[in-house]
């Protein structure tokens, strides 16, 4: 059998969503693990301001390539961009590109989708679901196609707690809803919503499950492989440890605490963390779509389903990653922190508000009355409305746990050859939770702040700078407190009296104790 670079030599491969932070590590591990791929289709569009040209540009100058770029200069001549608008009828692909592509594409990488919990349910469901029945349309087209790979999310039947890797029955027929949603006002979407996404936690989820569902339905002959991931995280080894440039699923979390801005949130310290880093899920994705071909004569009759999860092979717990993160961040500081990084989970609705009211609002009103006095415009209530907005959408997954089965993965895994196996790593029981997750938050630090690790020092001040004006809050509280009531009030004052001559006595007796036994 032919290895899994050789298997990519020649091959013309298109990709969604390419401009997204998976596709631009499957880009780069395609170029730099596979140089003698054919080249690289990516369907972009336009983009705040960009021109599809200039946005692949700068995509191409990313620090991410900078391995491919030092083993080949010339690597952006493989890389061919279509324009395509996935919202819009027929992909809005020009005839000519489409012409192209059905007569070229050997294999398709579906990566593109919107991941945000908030969106609303029509535009979900016209990028998830209805852009992945129009990419197959064209699929096929494709004279000399090999295999189709979806990317789902292992949180499509969250409103499950065993996984299995099969497609489950679909919480409404896809098709039903598309026609039902075509003609409906927004605000009446808007008020069913809840009612349609039933125990789903968001739009995101309901319409990933609709995809899959879309892609078993509009298989037909294709050889299809479902990879489903769970919480992506930042690079663990390839072509870097710790590279992430955005602020999704935790990472947001992770440099919202690194800022000491979080100090508390809803999370089951008990409950596993199920993250996978980037570079697996890649490593994953191409495997699968070498290996969906090879298996074409004797594949099941559906879609290939890989669940690509940590949590029943090296599972690791909340409780721990915010250990981990804390100790991270309070060793390699974060520069213009907020507060000193104090993050703590906790499973208890009360306590949570308790925390949020005493450690967010009240600091940040302090804060934003300090700003209004010091002539500046307030802004710390306005971040912690945002954080409290995500943290309240994150919190469903934080919370309880799943089980995955993830036996696909293990067989194919199984069937590389050793060199396969060490090229395209997804053995996550190699992982080593706190280095990666130290790693983890260093990136975000470097890539997504665009922080200098050599400003540390600075920062490790800002720090001490921070803590001495707690100290100093501090004490001016207890003197203000002491003022209103202890010298105000007989009943405080005998109070204050007991507990000052109770810690008296006991210091008395702890110096006698400790000069008896000396
Ligand atoms: C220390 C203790 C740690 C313990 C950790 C405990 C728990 C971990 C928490 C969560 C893990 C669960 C994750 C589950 C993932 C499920 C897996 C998946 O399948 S899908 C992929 C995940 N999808 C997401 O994560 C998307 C979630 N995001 C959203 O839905 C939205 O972004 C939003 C949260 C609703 C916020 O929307 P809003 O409109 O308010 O903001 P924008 O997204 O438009 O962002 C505007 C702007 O701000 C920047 N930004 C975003 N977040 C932050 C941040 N935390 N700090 C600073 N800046 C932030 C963002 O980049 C935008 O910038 P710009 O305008 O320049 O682009
Ligand atoms: N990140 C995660 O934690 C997880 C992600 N997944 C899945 O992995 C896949 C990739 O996710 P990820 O890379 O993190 O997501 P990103 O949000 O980083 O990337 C999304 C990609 O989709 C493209 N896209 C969005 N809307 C359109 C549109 N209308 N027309 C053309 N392209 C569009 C974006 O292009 P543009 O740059 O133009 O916006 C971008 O390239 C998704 O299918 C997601 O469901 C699954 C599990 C977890």
């Amino acid at each position: 059998m032919a290895s899994i670079s050789e298997w990519y030599a020649g091959k013309n491969v298109l990709i969604t969503g390419a401009t997204g932070f998976m596709g631009k590590v499957l880009m780069e591990k395609l170029l730099r693990s596979c140089p003698d791929v054919k080249a690289l289709y990516i369907l972009v569009r336009p983009k705040a301001g960009q021109s599809m040209s200039e946005r692949v540009q700068d995509m191409m100058m990313c620090k991410l390539f900078d391995r491919v770029r030092e083993d080949n200069p010339d690597f952006h001549q493989k890389i061919i961009p279509i324009s395509s608008e996935l919202t819009q009828p027929g992909l809005a692909i020009s005839p000519e590109d489409v012409q192209t592509l059905t007569s070229c594409i050997n294999i398709v990488f579906h990566c593109a989708a919107t991941i945000r919990f908030d969106e609303p349910l029509k535009h979900a469901l016209q990028l998830n679901v209805i852009a992945t029945q129009q990419l197959l349309s064209l699929a096929q087209q494709m004279q000399h196609l090999q295999a189709f790979i979806h990317i789902s999310t292992a949180y499509a039947n969250c409103n499950r707690r065993h996984i299995d890797e099969v497609i489950y029955p679909p919480p409404v027929e896809p098709k039903k809803l598309i026609d039902s949603l075509e003609w409906m006002d927004d605000s009446i979407i808007c008020d069913i919503t809840p009612r349609l996404i039933g125990d789903r936690p968001n739009t995101y989820t309901y319409t990933k499950a609709l995809a899959e569902c879309v892609v078993q339905q509009e298989s037909g002959k294709l050889n299809i492989a479902i990879i489903r991931p769970s919480i992506v995280g930042a690079s663990w080894q390839e072509p870097f440890p710790g590279w992430i440039d955005n602020f999704n699923g935790p990472s947001g979390i992770f440099i919202a605490a690194g800022k000491g801005i979080l100090r508390t949130m809803r999370a089951s310290n008990d409950a596993v963390a199920d993250l996978i880093p980037v570079d697996v899920v890649i490593n994953l994705t191409l495997a699968a779509g070498c290996c969906s071909h090879v298996h074409f004569y004797f594949r099941p009759k559906t879609a290939l389903v890989y669940n690509c999860t940590t949590g029943g092979i090296n599972p690791f717990h909340w409780g721990e990653i915010e250990h981990h993160v804390m100790s991270t961040f309070k060793r390699n500081p974060l520069e213009q922190a907020f507060r000193r990084p104090n993050a703590n989970i906790t499973s208890n609705y009360l306590i949570n508000q308790y925390w949020i009211l005493v450690s967010h609002k009240f600091p940040a009103l302090i804060y934003d009355l300090f700003l209004r006095l010091s002539g500046q415009k307030p802004q710390m209530m306005r971040i912690f409305n945002r954080l409290h907005k995500a943290i309240g959408l994150l919190a469903y997954f934080s919370s309880q746990d799943w089980e995955w089965n993830s036996d696909n993965m293990n067989m194919l895994m199984s069937q590389l050859s050793a060199d396969d196996r060490r090229t395209f790593n997804f053995d996550v029981r190699q992982l080593n939770w706190p280095e990666y997750i130290e790693n983890y938050c260093i990136g975000t630090k470097k890539y997504v702040l665009n922080e200098d690790m050599s400003d540390i020092p600075a920062a490790r001040q800002h720090l001490r700078k921070l803590r001495n004006i707690r100290y100093t809050f501090n004490t001016v509280l207890l003197v203000f407190i002491w003022r209103v009531f202890i010298a105000r009030s007989q009943m405080a004052r005998n109070i204050w009296y007991f507990v000052v001559s109770l810690c008296f006595k006991f210091l008395s007796y702890f110096r006698a104790s400790s000069t008896l036994t000396q």
